[in-house]
């Protein structure tokens, strides 16, 4: 992982009685696109919320750019964020929205800054048009410039991609990468996997409060590509065979009874035929590929028996 810029351990947040967010750990390195996924009411705008620092935690730790958030709260200002939908004003132009805010911060010396930034989400064109007549991708690009305003280092977005269309969902993802590009560390959420598959480099999956899994991209295309699950009393008596006879090495053993092969070379009959060959009984052999959204469904719910409400 690149340098680790935001730490966070044992992070709680409790309303009443329900936690929204239970003992949440996640490190992300700069310059990463962490996908925060999960259902809604699965605590994604809370643990957000938390880390930019707009609600206070019940237990827990923030470590911003190496230093307790908690100790420092100026360092939530390196944290731009678009939590929600922005809220903007329909009858001011997106060069006043940008200008408001840099005044109420005290920002100087901003109008280049503003320039740029209305060219870096293409609003440069419509710079004086009332908002009120922006299209949805476009209100929402004006809120990404917002949170980009006072240059962060860090960009947080909450469900940045719900309620565009297919045009508005290209824009998005696109000014995500090109910002990505420049070194700017991204944190996006969403409550499909799907959306966050083009563009995410790292997966935090949220269920019930619980950050149940973290995945590096690569891991999930991994898991999601087809594989044969062979299902045995014992696996491991079958790997040297599987290694000499079949040369496969790319596999994974799930739990005793569970193997998993990732070679696209080998057909199902070509494992029983090895198998019956070397007096191994088996209860089955299938072919599996698994969409994103399956995976995601499989692992809420693997981890959803054993959570609390
Ligand atoms: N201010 C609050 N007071 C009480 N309960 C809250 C508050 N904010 C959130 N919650 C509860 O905490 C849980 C997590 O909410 P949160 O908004 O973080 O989920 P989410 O994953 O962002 O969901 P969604 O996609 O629907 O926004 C929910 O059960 C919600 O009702």
């Amino acid at each position: 992982m690149p340098e680790c810029i935001i730490e966070i351990t044992q992070l709680t947040k409790t309303y009443k009685a329900k936690a929204a967010v239970r003992n949440a750990n996640l490190s992300i390195g700069k310059g990463e696109i962490v996908g925060l996924i999960g259902q809604n009411g699965a605590g994604k705008s809370t643990l957000l919320k938390m880390i930019c620092g707009l609600i206070y935690p019940t237990s827990g730790e923030i470590q911003l750019f190496n230093e307790a958030a908690g100790d420092r709260p100026a360092l939530f200002e390196r944290m731009g964020q678009l939590i929600e939908r922005p809220g903007l004003y329909p009858n001011d132009t997106a060069y006043e929205h940008l200008y408001a805010l840099a005044l109420s911060r005290g920002l100087k010396d901003s109008r280049q800054q503003m320039e740029a930034l209305l060219q870096r989400v293409g609003l440069a064109h419509v710079r004086k048009t009332k908002v009120r007549h922006y299209s949805m991708g476009m209100k929402q690009r004006l809120g990404i410039a917002l949170a980009l305003l006072g240059s962060p280092d860090v960009l947080i977005l909450d469900e940045p991609i719900n309620g565009l269309d297919p045009q508005g969902i290209v824009e998005i993802r696109k000014l995500i990468l090109e910002l990505s590009q420049t070194g700017l560390t991204v944190i996006i959420s969403s409550h499909i996997l799907e959306e966050l598959s083009k563009i995410a480099t790292k997966y935090a999956i949220i269920h019930k409060g619980h950050i149940v899994e973290v995945i590096s991209r690569e891991d999930l295309l991994h898991s999601c590509e087809e594989r044969i699950e062979l299902e045995m009393d014992d696996v491991t008596t079958v790997l040297p065979l599987v290694e000499q006879h079949l040369q496969i090495t790319d596999y994974k053993v799930v739990d005793l009874h569970t193997l998993y092969i990732y070679d696209s070379t080998i057909e199902n009959y070509q494992l029983s035929k090895l198998l019956v060959e070397h007096g191994l009984t088996f209860h089955s052999i299938t072919t599996h590929k698994q969409s994103l959204e399956q995976y995601f469904l499989e692992r809420t719910q693997a981890a959803g028996g054993e959570l609390n409400d």
